[in-house]
């Protein structure tokens, strides 16, 4: 595998401070040394600068539209060139804001994805159904092509192109849905493992479906944005927005080896780690970890040895 890391140090699709040390934490716990020891050929880009924007004022309830516009603009860039330079992107934020960069670079060098979005939360509220403000829970309705006419003008927001067709879209892990992101889904048709389909079918079974799902038609290139708090808070405390009844590591674990095995692995988020959220050194270990050993698992690290 050559994977090409990027660094995103970005806190400010939300309102906690210290998501945007995550990056350094995951490096910090031996990311590229372990990605290497297992036969990885590893490019650290390093991480992007954010410059500061003054006045950034609300758009509507929307809080700092345009630092987040502007940081993911940036982000596009990085995750197109680290794209064309031929590697796997693997993403390390900072907030879940950070997908929709992320996504729109990995779309601009690779046009069809599958999108395969692990997270406890929907994040597709549209700028006029969020509850908050905060634009980690929206990324989706911007990228979606059956959501364009539902997205208003926000300033530094002009360079996003709707990049994926909601029949796309996986989600696995969900449990704390707002009302209108469920009518979103359901309106779109979005497929969607729950916590209650991981209960009922098993992660192999969901697995199984999801990739019956995506390659149903023509076999795309997937794109995985993986949030740590899809984990349960026993195994990741250390986030923004924990929920209970998460997905256990073993679960993460078979996630992100079975979509390796697809060989079909373009680019992978790893967001919202935030040391800030976890009570002791232990809590910020276990978030950081977990977040590691996903992406080990996203690159041919298999538990049998
Ligand atoms: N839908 C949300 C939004 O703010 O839009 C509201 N929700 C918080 C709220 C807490 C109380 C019970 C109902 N949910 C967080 C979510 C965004 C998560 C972003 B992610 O990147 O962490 O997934
Ligand atoms: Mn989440
Ligand atoms: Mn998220
Ligand atoms: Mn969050």
């Amino acid at each position: 595998h050559c994977v090409g890391i990027i660094g995103a140090p970005f806190s400010k699709g939300q309102q906690r401070d210290g998501v945007q040390r995550g990056a350094d934490l995951i490096r910090a716990a031996g990311l590229v040394q372990k990605l290497k020891g297992q036969g990885c050929v590893v490019k650290d880009y390093g991480n992007l600068t954010f410059e500061d924007i003054p006045n950034d004022e609300p758009v509507g309830r929307l809080k700092t539209p345009r630092a987040v516009g502007r940081a993911n603009e940036l982000l596009a860039g990085a995750v197109q060139k680290i794209k064309s330079d031929g590697n796997t992107c693997v993403m390390l934020g900072g907030d879940h804001s950070l997908a929709i960069g992320s996504i729109s670079g990995h779309a601009a060098s690779r046009h069809e994805l599958s999108v395969l979005w692990v997270d406890a939360h929907a994040d597709i509220n549209t700028p006029l159904t969020t509850p908050t403000g905060n634009i980690h829970g929206q990324p989706l309705s911007y990228l979606i092509h059956e959501l364009h006419s539902k997205i208003p003008i926000i300033p530094n927001f002009s360079w996003i192109k709707p990049c994926v067709a909601a029949k796309d879209i996986v989600y696995i892990g969900l449990r704390d849905v707002d009302p209108e992101e469920h009518y979103i889904l359901k309106h779109l048709g979005i497929k969607t493992f729950s916590m209650t389909e991981v209960d009922r079918l098993g992660i192999a079974k969901v697995m199984e479906q999801t990739c019956d799902h995506m390659f149903s038609k023509v076999k795309k290139p997937i794109h995985l944005s993986f949030d740590i708090d899809a984990l349960d808070p026993s195994v990741s405390p250390a986030t923004g927005t924990p929920a209970a009844g998460g997905l256990t590591y073993r679960e993460g674990i078979y996630i992100t080896e079975h979509i390796c095995q697809t060989g079909l692995l373009s680019a992978v988020d790893m967001v919202e780690v935030n040391p800030k959220q976890g009570k002791t050194e232990e809590e910020i270990k276990s978030t950081v970890n977990a977040a590691v050993d996903l992406l080990l698992g996203c690159f041919g690290r298999v538990r049998e040895g």
